[in-house]
Protein backbone atom coordinates (compact mmCIF):
# COMPACT_ATOMS: atom_id res chain seq x y z
CA UNK A 1 0.00 0.00 0.00
CA UNK A 2 1.23 3.41 -1.01
CA UNK A 3 1.82 6.22 1.69
CA UNK A 4 -1.15 8.19 0.49
CA UNK A 5 -3.79 5.81 0.69
CA UNK A 6 -2.25 4.68 4.14
CA UNK A 7 -2.91 7.98 5.53
CA UNK A 8 -6.05 8.16 4.43
CA UNK A 9 -7.06 4.89 5.95
CA UNK A 10 -5.16 5.13 9.60
CA UNK A 11 -7.37 7.86 11.04
CA UNK A 12 -10.46 5.51 10.22
CA UNK A 13 -8.42 2.75 11.36
CA UNK A 14 -7.68 5.01 15.02
CA UNK A 15 -11.90 5.24 14.71
CA UNK A 16 -12.31 1.40 14.50
CA UNK A 17 -9.64 0.63 17.16
CA UNK A 18 -11.61 2.60 19.56
CA UNK A 19 -15.14 1.36 18.74
CA UNK A 20 -13.33 -1.84 18.99
CA UNK A 21 -12.57 -1.10 22.73
CA UNK A 22 -15.92 0.46 23.20
CA UNK A 23 -17.66 -2.40 21.78
CA UNK A 24 -15.33 -4.60 24.56
CA UNK A 25 -15.87 -2.43 27.57
CA UNK A 26 -19.94 -3.08 26.74
CA UNK A 27 -19.58 -7.10 25.82
CA UNK A 28 -17.67 -7.03 29.31
CA UNK A 29 -20.45 -5.20 31.07
CA UNK A 30 -23.06 -7.49 29.56
CA UNK A 31 -20.46 -10.15 30.63
CA UNK A 32 -21.05 -9.57 34.22
CA UNK A 33 -25.06 -8.75 33.55
CA UNK A 34 -25.29 -12.58 32.54
CA UNK A 35 -23.64 -13.56 35.78
CA UNK A 36 -25.85 -11.62 37.37
CA UNK A 37 -28.93 -13.42 36.18
CA UNK A 38 -27.26 -16.72 36.53
CA UNK A 39 -26.58 -15.94 40.42
CA UNK A 40 -30.60 -15.06 40.48
CA UNK A 41 -31.24 -18.41 38.74
CA UNK A 42 -29.03 -20.53 40.85
CA UNK A 43 -30.37 -18.99 43.81
CA UNK A 44 -33.78 -19.50 42.97
CA UNK A 45 -33.16 -23.46 41.77
CA UNK A 46 -29.61 -24.26 42.63
CA UNK A 47 -29.44 -27.12 39.73
CA UNK A 48 -31.99 -25.58 37.12
CA UNK A 49 -31.35 -24.62 33.52
CA UNK A 50 -29.69 -21.33 32.58
CA UNK A 51 -30.69 -21.89 28.74
CA UNK A 52 -34.01 -20.26 27.90
CA UNK A 53 -34.62 -20.70 24.57
CA UNK A 54 -37.24 -18.11 24.02
CA UNK A 55 -35.07 -15.37 25.52
CA UNK A 56 -32.22 -16.07 23.19
CA UNK A 57 -34.17 -15.85 20.42
CA UNK A 58 -36.29 -12.64 21.25
CA UNK A 59 -33.27 -10.54 21.83
CA UNK A 60 -32.04 -11.37 18.81
CA UNK A 61 -34.92 -10.92 16.67
CA UNK A 62 -35.45 -7.31 18.41
CA UNK A 63 -32.05 -6.43 17.55
CA UNK A 64 -32.62 -7.70 13.64
CA UNK A 65 -35.79 -5.46 13.90
CA UNK A 66 -34.17 -2.34 15.76
CA UNK A 67 -33.80 0.79 13.20
CA UNK A 68 -29.89 1.21 14.95
CA UNK A 69 -28.67 -1.88 12.72
CA UNK A 70 -28.73 -0.95 9.32
CA UNK A 71 -25.79 -1.34 7.51
CA UNK A 72 -25.15 -4.45 9.62
CA UNK A 73 -26.58 -7.41 8.08
CA UNK A 74 -29.35 -9.26 9.44
CA UNK A 75 -27.66 -12.41 9.16
CA UNK A 76 -24.51 -10.76 10.93
CA UNK A 77 -26.79 -9.61 13.92
CA UNK A 78 -27.75 -13.46 14.39
CA UNK A 79 -24.22 -14.94 14.20
CA UNK A 80 -22.78 -12.31 16.39
CA UNK A 81 -25.47 -11.93 18.86
CA UNK A 82 -25.70 -16.10 19.17
CA UNK A 83 -22.11 -16.30 19.79
CA UNK A 84 -22.36 -13.45 22.76
CA UNK A 85 -24.99 -14.73 24.13
CA UNK A 86 -23.37 -18.26 23.80
CA UNK A 87 -20.19 -16.86 26.07
CA UNK A 88 -22.62 -15.22 28.90
CA UNK A 89 -24.34 -18.31 28.78
CA UNK A 90 -21.05 -20.25 29.47
CA UNK A 91 -20.42 -17.78 32.34
CA UNK A 92 -23.44 -19.03 34.07
CA UNK A 93 -22.62 -22.67 33.68
CA UNK A 94 -21.32 -24.37 30.97
CA UNK A 95 -23.98 -26.11 28.16
CA UNK A 96 -23.24 -29.60 26.90
CA UNK A 97 -24.56 -30.53 23.54
CA UNK A 98 -24.59 -33.69 22.07
CA UNK A 99 -25.03 -34.48 18.15
CA UNK A 100 -24.20 -37.11 16.05
CA UNK A 101 -20.15 -37.51 15.45
CA UNK A 102 -17.49 -38.08 14.94
CA UNK A 103 -15.59 -34.63 14.87
CA UNK A 104 -16.67 -32.25 11.87
CA UNK A 105 -20.74 -33.13 11.37
CA UNK A 106 -23.19 -31.26 10.45
CA UNK A 107 -24.85 -31.73 13.60
CA UNK A 108 -22.06 -30.63 15.47
CA UNK A 109 -22.15 -27.87 13.10
CA UNK A 110 -25.91 -27.22 14.08
CA UNK A 111 -25.36 -26.98 17.50
CA UNK A 112 -22.57 -24.56 17.25
CA UNK A 113 -25.39 -22.23 15.02
CA UNK A 114 -27.96 -23.07 17.03
CA UNK A 115 -26.08 -22.54 20.89
CA UNK A 116 -22.72 -20.97 20.14
CA UNK A 117 -19.54 -22.12 20.16
CA UNK A 118 -19.06 -21.36 23.88
CA UNK A 119 -20.00 -24.93 24.74
CA UNK A 120 -18.90 -28.49 25.64
CA UNK A 121 -19.77 -31.06 22.36
CA UNK A 122 -20.61 -34.61 23.19
CA UNK A 123 -20.08 -36.32 20.19
CA UNK A 124 -22.39 -39.35 20.07
CA UNK A 125 -21.90 -42.68 17.63
CA UNK A 126 -25.69 -42.76 16.95
CA UNK A 127 -28.96 -41.29 17.30
CA UNK A 128 -30.24 -43.29 19.74
CA UNK A 129 -26.94 -41.92 22.03
CA UNK A 130 -27.66 -38.89 21.54
CA UNK A 131 -31.26 -38.81 23.15
CA UNK A 132 -30.03 -41.09 25.93
CA UNK A 133 -27.10 -38.90 26.61
CA UNK A 134 -29.51 -35.99 26.91
CA UNK A 135 -32.49 -38.43 29.08
CA UNK A 136 -29.40 -39.25 31.13
CA UNK A 137 -28.33 -35.61 32.01
CA UNK A 138 -25.11 -36.40 30.62
CA UNK A 139 -25.51 -33.43 28.34
CA UNK A 140 -27.96 -30.57 28.38
CA UNK A 141 -29.63 -30.76 24.40
CA UNK A 142 -28.82 -32.67 21.80
CA UNK A 143 -29.05 -32.11 18.40
CA UNK A 144 -30.51 -34.26 15.74
CA UNK A 145 -31.52 -34.19 12.24
CA UNK A 146 -35.22 -34.58 11.50
CA UNK A 147 -35.77 -33.76 7.81
CA UNK A 148 -33.55 -33.10 4.35
CA UNK A 149 -35.14 -31.39 1.13
CA UNK A 150 -33.94 -33.86 -0.93
CA UNK A 151 -34.41 -36.89 1.27
CA UNK A 152 -37.21 -36.02 3.18
CA UNK A 153 -37.69 -37.46 6.34
CA UNK A 154 -34.96 -39.03 8.96
CA UNK A 155 -36.84 -42.14 10.51
CA UNK A 156 -34.80 -42.91 12.70
CA UNK A 157 -35.19 -39.29 14.20
CA UNK A 158 -39.07 -39.59 14.33
CA UNK A 159 -38.99 -43.16 15.90
CA UNK A 160 -37.19 -41.76 18.60
CA UNK A 161 -39.33 -38.54 19.26
CA UNK A 162 -42.06 -40.95 19.83
CA UNK A 163 -40.70 -42.81 22.95
CA UNK A 164 -38.37 -40.18 24.04
CA UNK A 165 -39.98 -38.09 27.05
CA UNK A 166 -37.35 -35.52 25.76
CA UNK A 167 -38.39 -32.20 24.18
CA UNK A 168 -37.99 -29.94 21.12
CA UNK A 169 -36.82 -26.46 22.38
CA UNK A 170 -35.06 -25.21 18.77
CA UNK A 171 -34.75 -25.86 15.20
CA UNK A 172 -31.84 -25.40 13.25
CA UNK A 173 -31.72 -25.28 9.42
CA UNK A 174 -28.88 -25.81 7.57
CA UNK A 175 -27.89 -25.78 3.58
CA UNK A 176 -25.88 -28.85 3.20
CA UNK A 177 -23.18 -28.82 0.96
CA UNK A 178 -21.16 -31.98 0.68
CA UNK A 179 -17.43 -32.57 -0.67
CA UNK A 180 -15.11 -35.26 -2.26
CA UNK A 181 -11.98 -35.67 -0.11
CA UNK A 182 -8.94 -37.86 0.01
CA UNK A 183 -5.65 -38.18 2.36
CA UNK A 184 -3.97 -35.46 -0.59
CA UNK A 185 -6.69 -34.32 -2.89
CA UNK A 186 -6.47 -37.01 -5.29
CA UNK A 187 -8.67 -39.87 -6.81
CA UNK A 188 -5.80 -42.07 -8.11
CA UNK A 189 -5.83 -45.21 -6.35
CA UNK A 190 -9.10 -44.73 -4.60
CA UNK A 191 -11.47 -47.37 -5.21
CA UNK A 192 -14.30 -46.74 -3.03
CA UNK A 193 -16.27 -43.77 -1.08
CA UNK A 194 -17.51 -43.79 2.13
CA UNK A 195 -20.67 -41.68 3.66
CA UNK A 196 -23.67 -41.73 5.59
CA UNK A 197 -26.70 -43.24 3.38
CA UNK A 198 -28.78 -40.04 2.64
CA UNK A 199 -25.55 -38.51 1.67
CA UNK A 200 -24.92 -40.74 -0.69
CA UNK A 201 -28.33 -40.53 -1.87
CA UNK A 202 -27.63 -36.94 -2.00
CA UNK A 203 -25.09 -37.11 -4.42
CA UNK A 204 -25.88 -40.24 -6.45
CA UNK A 205 -26.62 -38.94 -10.04
CA UNK A 206 -23.40 -36.44 -9.21
CA UNK A 207 -21.56 -39.80 -8.30
CA UNK A 208 -23.02 -41.81 -11.21
CA UNK A 209 -21.51 -39.10 -13.49
CA UNK A 210 -18.31 -39.03 -12.35
CA UNK A 211 -17.11 -41.24 -10.35
CA UNK A 212 -19.31 -44.50 -12.11
CA UNK A 213 -16.81 -47.00 -10.81
CA UNK A 214 -16.78 -45.98 -7.14
CA UNK A 215 -17.59 -48.36 -4.66
CA UNK A 216 -20.66 -46.77 -2.38
CA UNK A 217 -19.80 -47.53 1.13
CA UNK A 218 -22.70 -46.43 3.53
CA UNK A 219 -21.68 -45.68 7.57
CA UNK A 220 -22.91 -44.28 10.08
CA UNK A 221 -22.21 -40.59 9.60
CA UNK A 222 -20.36 -38.62 7.15
CA UNK A 223 -17.85 -37.32 9.90
CA UNK A 224 -17.28 -41.62 9.97
CA UNK A 225 -16.57 -41.44 6.71
CA UNK A 226 -13.97 -38.80 6.75
CA UNK A 227 -12.22 -40.30 9.97
CA UNK A 228 -12.05 -43.90 8.03
CA UNK A 229 -10.73 -42.13 4.71
CA UNK A 230 -7.93 -40.46 6.65
CA UNK A 231 -6.68 -43.76 7.21
CA UNK A 232 -7.23 -45.78 4.21
CA UNK A 233 -5.38 -44.21 0.89
CA UNK A 234 -7.82 -46.41 -1.45
CA UNK A 235 -10.99 -44.59 -0.02
CA UNK A 236 -12.63 -41.08 -0.50
CA UNK A 237 -15.10 -39.43 1.85
CA UNK A 238 -18.38 -37.47 0.99
CA UNK A 239 -18.63 -35.09 3.96
CA UNK A 240 -18.97 -31.40 4.84
CA UNK A 241 -16.27 -28.83 4.79
CA UNK A 242 -16.16 -29.04 8.65
CA UNK A 243 -14.97 -32.95 8.42
CA UNK A 244 -12.43 -32.16 5.64
CA UNK A 245 -10.69 -29.77 8.41
CA UNK A 246 -11.28 -31.70 11.25
CA UNK A 247 -9.83 -35.09 9.53
CA UNK A 248 -7.23 -33.32 7.48
CA UNK A 249 -8.07 -34.36 4.34
CA UNK A 250 -7.84 -32.37 1.05
CA UNK A 251 -11.04 -31.74 -0.85
CA UNK A 252 -11.02 -32.69 -4.74
CA UNK A 253 -14.55 -31.61 -5.29
CA UNK A 254 -16.94 -29.30 -4.05
CA UNK A 255 -20.84 -28.78 -3.99
CA UNK A 256 -20.97 -32.46 -5.32
CA UNK A 257 -25.07 -32.77 -3.83
CA UNK A 258 -26.96 -33.32 -7.11
CA UNK A 259 -30.01 -30.05 -5.39
CA UNK A 260 -27.70 -26.80 -4.84
CA UNK A 261 -30.11 -25.95 -2.30
CA UNK A 262 -29.72 -29.38 -0.08
CA UNK A 263 -30.57 -28.16 3.19
CA UNK A 264 -30.98 -30.08 6.17
CA UNK A 265 -32.98 -29.48 9.45
CA UNK A 266 -32.46 -29.62 12.77
CA UNK A 267 -33.94 -30.33 16.30
CA UNK A 268 -32.61 -29.04 19.79
CA UNK A 269 -34.37 -31.60 22.19
CA UNK A 270 -33.83 -31.35 25.95
CA UNK A 271 -35.72 -31.53 29.12
CA UNK A 272 -36.78 -27.78 29.60
CA UNK A 273 -40.24 -26.79 28.78
CA UNK A 274 -39.85 -23.34 26.11
CA UNK A 275 -41.85 -20.27 27.31
CA UNK A 276 -43.48 -18.65 24.17
CA UNK A 277 -41.25 -16.37 22.35
CA UNK A 278 -43.71 -14.57 19.98
CA UNK A 279 -42.91 -16.40 16.70
CA UNK A 280 -43.22 -20.35 17.70
CA UNK A 281 -44.09 -23.76 16.58
CA UNK A 282 -45.81 -26.52 18.20
CA UNK A 283 -44.62 -29.83 16.86
CA UNK A 284 -47.13 -32.86 17.76
CA UNK A 285 -47.46 -36.59 16.63
CA UNK A 286 -51.24 -37.75 16.38
CA UNK A 287 -52.82 -41.30 15.55
CA UNK A 288 -56.13 -41.96 14.15
CA UNK A 289 -58.73 -44.40 14.19
CA UNK A 290 -58.58 -46.77 11.29
CA UNK A 291 -61.81 -45.68 9.72
CA UNK A 292 -62.80 -43.55 6.43
CA UNK A 293 -62.50 -39.70 6.90
CA UNK A 294 -60.79 -40.35 10.16
CA UNK A 295 -57.70 -37.92 8.74
CA UNK A 296 -60.09 -35.85 7.27
CA UNK A 297 -61.61 -35.12 10.57
CA UNK A 298 -58.24 -34.89 12.43
CA UNK A 299 -57.17 -31.58 10.29
CA UNK A 300 -60.32 -29.71 10.64
CA UNK A 301 -59.76 -28.42 14.42
CA UNK A 302 -56.93 -26.65 12.73
CA UNK A 303 -58.68 -25.14 10.01
CA UNK A 304 -61.53 -24.35 12.90
CA UNK A 305 -59.28 -22.83 14.65
CA UNK A 306 -57.05 -20.52 12.24
CA UNK A 307 -53.92 -22.37 12.77
CA UNK A 308 -51.58 -22.94 10.20
CA UNK A 309 -49.85 -26.49 9.52
CA UNK A 310 -46.32 -26.46 8.32
CA UNK A 311 -45.43 -29.73 8.02
CA UNK A 312 -47.26 -33.31 7.71
CA UNK A 313 -45.21 -36.33 7.89
CA UNK A 314 -46.70 -40.15 8.14
CA UNK A 315 -45.07 -43.35 9.68
CA UNK A 316 -46.32 -46.12 9.84
CA UNK A 317 -46.75 -47.91 13.09
CA UNK A 318 -45.64 -51.08 12.55
CA UNK A 319 -48.64 -52.98 13.83
CA UNK A 320 -48.60 -54.62 10.65
CA UNK A 321 -52.96 -53.26 10.43
CA UNK A 322 -52.20 -50.34 8.03
CA UNK A 323 -51.91 -47.99 10.68
CA UNK A 324 -50.00 -44.62 11.11
CA UNK A 325 -48.31 -41.94 13.28
CA UNK A 326 -49.31 -38.58 12.45
CA UNK A 327 -46.07 -35.88 12.79
CA UNK A 328 -47.45 -32.45 12.69
CA UNK A 329 -46.43 -29.09 13.01
CA UNK A 330 -48.16 -25.82 13.43
CA UNK A 331 -47.35 -21.94 13.81
CA UNK A 332 -48.10 -20.91 17.14
CA UNK A 333 -47.02 -21.90 21.07
CA UNK A 334 -49.17 -24.46 22.74
CA UNK A 335 -49.93 -21.69 25.21
CA UNK A 336 -51.41 -19.73 22.90
CA UNK A 337 -55.15 -19.76 22.58
CA UNK A 338 -55.96 -20.83 19.26
CA UNK A 339 -53.24 -23.65 19.61
CA UNK A 340 -54.32 -24.49 23.21
CA UNK A 341 -57.95 -25.35 21.81
CA UNK A 342 -56.65 -27.01 18.89
CA UNK A 343 -54.43 -29.30 20.71
CA UNK A 344 -57.52 -29.83 23.45
CA UNK A 345 -59.84 -30.75 20.43
CA UNK A 346 -57.43 -33.08 18.79
CA UNK A 347 -56.11 -35.04 22.01
CA UNK A 348 -59.89 -35.80 22.92
CA UNK A 349 -60.60 -37.16 18.78
CA UNK A 350 -56.92 -39.14 18.35
CA UNK A 351 -56.06 -42.47 19.84
CA UNK A 352 -52.60 -41.50 20.26
CA UNK A 353 -51.57 -37.81 20.78
CA UNK A 354 -48.17 -36.59 21.98
CA UNK A 355 -47.13 -32.87 21.79
CA UNK A 356 -43.18 -32.53 21.42
CA UNK A 357 -42.88 -29.20 22.27
CA UNK A 358 -43.50 -25.60 21.35
CA UNK A 359 -39.75 -23.94 20.39
CA UNK A 360 -39.06 -20.28 18.41
CA UNK A 361 -39.38 -20.70 15.39
CA UNK A 362 -35.77 -20.00 13.61
O1 LIG B 1 -31.89 -13.82 30.21
C1 LIG B 1 -31.41 -14.85 30.70
O2 LIG B 1 -32.12 -15.69 31.30
C2 LIG B 1 -29.98 -15.10 30.59
O3 LIG B 1 -29.49 -16.05 31.17
C3 LIG B 1 -29.12 -14.25 29.70
C4 LIG B 1 -28.96 -14.85 28.32
C5 LIG B 1 -28.24 -13.77 27.44
O4 LIG B 1 -27.00 -13.80 27.38
O5 LIG B 1 -28.94 -12.91 26.90
C6 LIG B 1 -28.11 -16.08 28.40
C7 LIG B 1 -28.66 -17.34 28.45
C8 LIG B 1 -30.10 -17.59 28.31
O6 LIG B 1 -30.35 -18.72 27.52
C9 LIG B 1 -30.83 -16.43 27.80
C10 LIG B 1 -30.27 -15.18 27.74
Amino acid sequence: MDDALLAKLAPLRDRIDAIDTQILTLLAERARTAQAVGDVKHAAHADGPVLRPERESQVIRRLQASEHGAPFPADAIAAVWTEIISACRGLERSLTAAFLGPQGSFSEQAAFEQFGHAIQGLACPSFDEVFRAVESDQADVGMVPVENSTEGAVNRTLDLLLTSPLRILGERSLVIRHCLMTRNGSMEGVTRVYSHPQSLAQCQGWLGRLHPTLERVPVSSNAEAARLAASDPTAAAIAGEAAARAWKLEIVSAGIQDDPHNRTRFLAIGKIDTLPSGRDKTSLILAVPNRAGAVYDMLSPMAANGVSMTRFESRPARTGQWEYFFYVDVQGHRDDPAVARTLATLESQAAFFKVLGSYPAQ
